[in-house]
């Protein structure tokens, strides 16, 4: 019997009946069309109504019903999400999603980590981008009908974060014409890789090339790791699931080793480097053409911060409109928690930052097009600044967005608590985003780096002109400039927010620098100073990421007004942006204070300008996270449902408790009566 089939299987939606109260009253009063705002953020209307349809067709369907993961074991979670790609793989027959956008939107609507993430998010990209013509003919077609399951093999147990420090060889055998495979020490294994475990029959292995004892560098080859008849490790391979984790349970993350595998010489993926009968070995066009699939998935990653934010938001921001504590006068009604402006402030400028990174994933998306469509005519000139912004973004946009889902938690006091509140497992599977796919501190370096590397640039020539975000590096001359918001209202000005969040930028950018030049003076050779400036480069990295991520704020909702965007949306849009940009400079204020680019003068309009803007977004909020449009099933949580009965549906959701399967404890007989019944 499937599990899907199984009777005692928790519901996943919310207890029927009439609305919370509140929550209706609230939706009444919003000052702007919830639609329209929905229209917006998901591309129009006929696209929103689309992602409904596939969205309602998941939430319906028991085989992907969510809430059952909470009593699971791993084991079964693991075969439950294999039940559901199946179920994923007849669906996409059975309704004609063929496209990879209407696949790509069914998975998003499943919302689970499914152990074929990485074959569509890492392997198939990595054919694409990395196979010749021919390679992609051979295996793009086996792998988008799932005739093979492939993986991204690139982590070792030794080594993550510096690739040109990987192990496994693939040593060129002339006479053979083929590449032999090893795994040589048991640092060497392949660890991490998703799906490689228990699921993938292939991968791309990256592999340090050796030709004739000569190192070519690490490259990516083809591999097959399991029979396409049964599904055992092919001869010399070993491989396995690598065992309990924070949470993934969906995932089998996995080793492997090689014990001299050979595969023929036309399975090293040589769109850009080659190795020819012979063994002469052509370079690529640039060196780090072969990371490209990492700069792919960062720029996806940067894309989903907003709505994994916003789930949590909209969680957290639906419970405290139902939830009340306490009258303020006896007497009185108690408040809905949302009312106090500690649960404002908590919530609000998060709200306001999955608005704002929902612009920039339209940002990372146009670049990274417009990247790709320049090295298809073999143009790297735009890897170096899509590589730094992306590094960057990817850091910023997981670290707030992880720590943001952990704010909303706890906004939701002992409920929050609860895995029924969805928010547990939300922020457990989440937060490795912040190590997967490039160590945030290990990405910010690469950002920092080229961000020095263009003010060093900027400053020996002056009169160059820098591409349009990093342009600001030029003008050192925005270091004297102060800040004038000294009233309320000038804070609301998107140039002086604008101009504080690059001042910021430059000037840690500047301090950096010279503190290069410092060390070096010192008598300390670059690599050496580097060393010593290193906590400060995190600091540059993220201090620009802010200004990419508001920048882009502002000139979406510029670009909305143009294109004739109705005024109650670019209102509340426009106040979004302000507590964004207001709030992330009262987080950081000592950054800001510290060389005197603010001070009390300003400090003081800035705190009670927020104030007013928390005042001002509390009446939508319940619209603003409406707008979002997320089912029931896509927020897996008791406290968000969307007709707000919180409380029916954790007590029915906690009748599932295996625990409350039987009236007496298992283990009472053993454990508890004997003293329970001892003579005193
Ligand atoms: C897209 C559009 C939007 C989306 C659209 C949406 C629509 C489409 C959707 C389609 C479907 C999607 C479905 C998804 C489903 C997903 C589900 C799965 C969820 C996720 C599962 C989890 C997956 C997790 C998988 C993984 O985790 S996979 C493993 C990941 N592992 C890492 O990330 C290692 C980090 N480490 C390094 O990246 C490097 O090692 C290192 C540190 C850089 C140093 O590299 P090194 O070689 O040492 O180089 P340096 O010496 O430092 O630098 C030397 C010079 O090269 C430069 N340079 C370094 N790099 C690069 C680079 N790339 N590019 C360019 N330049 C570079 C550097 O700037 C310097 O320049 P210079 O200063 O000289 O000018
Ligand atoms: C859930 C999950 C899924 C994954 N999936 C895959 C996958 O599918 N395929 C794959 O190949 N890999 C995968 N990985 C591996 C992942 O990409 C790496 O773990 C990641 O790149 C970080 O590398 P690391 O583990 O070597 O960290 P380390 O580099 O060892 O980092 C440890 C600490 O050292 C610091 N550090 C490292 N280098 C420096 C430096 N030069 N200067 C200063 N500080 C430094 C870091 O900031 C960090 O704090 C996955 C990992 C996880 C957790």
């Amino acid at each position: 019997m499937s599990s899907s089939s199984k009777p005692n299987l928790p519901v996943t939606n919310a207890v029927n009946g009439p609305p919370n109260a509140d929550l209706v009253r609230e939706r009444g009063a919003a000052s702007f069309p919830v639609r329209d705002l929905t229209y917006l953020v998901y591309g129009g209307q006929e696209r929103t109504e689309h992602l409904e349809r596939i969205a309602n067709m998941v939430a319906s369907d028991p085989v992907f019903r969510k809430t059952d993961r909470f009593f699971l074991s791993r084991t079964e979670q693991y075969r439950r999400s294999l039940e559901k790609v199946r179920h994923y793989k007849e669906l996409i027959a059975k309704h004609n999603l063929h496209s990879e956008l209407d696949q790509q939107d069914l998975r998003q609507a499943i919302d689970e980590d499914l152990p074929i993430g990485l074959h569509v998010g890492m392997f198939i990209p990595t054919i694409v981008g990395q196979g010749t013509d021919e390679q992609q003919k051979k295996w793009l077609p086996l792998a988008r009908a799932y005739k093979i399951i492939g993986t991204y093999a690139q982590t070792e147990l030794g080594h993550g974060s510096f690739i040109r420090g990987l192990e496994t060889v693939a040593t060129y055998d002339k006479s053979t014409q083929e590449f032999v495979l090893n795994s040589p020490t048991l640092t060497a294994t392949k660890w991490w890789p998703g799906a490689l475990g228990k699921t993938s029959t292939h991968c791309v292995v990256f592999a340090r090339l050796v030709i004739s004892d000569r190192e070519c560098g690490v490259h990516p080859f083809m591999v097959q790791l399991r029979s396409l008849e049964n599904h055992e490790p092919l001869k010399g391979i070993t491989v396995g699931d690598i065992g309990p984790k924070f949470a993934y349970e969906t995932m089998d993350n996995g080793f492997l080793r090689f014990d001299h595998v050979r595969i023929p010489r036309d399975h090293m993926l040589m769109r850009f480097a080659q190795v020819a009968a012979d063994g002469t070995y052509s370079t690529p066009p640039h060196s780090k053409v072969s990371y490209a699939t990492m700069v792919f998935m960062r720029a996806y990653i940067i894309g989903t911060a907003s709505s994994t934010l916003a789930k949590a938001v909209t969680i957290a921001v639906r419970y405290s409109c139902v939830r009340k504590q306490f009258p303020l006068r006896s007497g009185e009604p108690e408040q809905q928690i949302l009312n106090y402006q500690n649960q404002q402030a908590a919530l609000f400028p998060l709200l306001a930052t999955a608005y704002a990174f929902h612009f920039t994933g339209n940002y990372i998306r146009q670049m990274y097009s417009d990247f790709v469509r320049g090295m298809r005519a073999q143009d790297f000139s735009v890897l170096p600044e899509m590589h730094a912004t992306s590094a960057g973004l990817k850091s910023l946009t997981t670290w707030i967005a992880s720590a943001g889902i952990e704010t909303c938690r706890a906004s939701c006091g002992g409920h929050g608590y609860s895995k029924l509140s969805g928010l547990p497992s939300l922020y457990a599977n989440y937060i490795p985003a912040c190590t997967y796919e490039g160590d945030n501190t290990v990405m910010c370096f690469q950002l920092a780096r080229y961000l020095l590397k263009l003010y060093g640039k900027a400053q020996a020539k002056p009169g160059l002109r820098l591409p349009g975000n990093v342009s600001y590096l030029e003008k050192s001359t925005l270091l004297d400039e102060r800040c004038d918001a000294s009233t309320e209202e000038l804070w609301l000005d998107p140039a002086r927010q604008l101009h504080a969040y690059r001042n910021r930028a430059l000037r840690l950018v500047a301090n950096c620098a010279n503190r290069l030049v410092a060390e070096m003076q010192k008598g300390k050779d670059e690599v050496l100073a580097v060393e010593a400036i290193k906590s400060d480069m995190v600091k540059v990295a993220k201090a620009h990421s802010y200004y990419v991520v508001l920048n882009n704020f502002v000139n979406a909702i510029e670009q909305l007004r143009a294109s004739g965007t109705s005024t109650p949306i670019l209102r509340v849009l426009k106040t979004l942006c302000d507590l964004f940009a207001l709030h992330f400079i009262q987080a950081d204020l000592g950054d800001f204070l510290e060389y005197g680019y603010l001070s009390s003068l300003h400090t003081e309009p800035l705190h009670a300008q927020i104030r007013r803007l928390l005042e001002a977004i509390r009446p939508d909020a319940v619209a603003l996270v409406d707008a979002f449009n997320f089912t029931d099933h896509a927020l897996g949580s008791a406290l968000g449902v969307h007709n707000g009965r919180v409380y029916e549906t954790l007590f029915e959701w906690a009748q599932q408790e295996p625990l409350n399967k039987t009236q007496v404890a298992p283990g009472y007989h053993e454990y508890i009566k004997p003293f329970l019944l001892a003579k005193m």
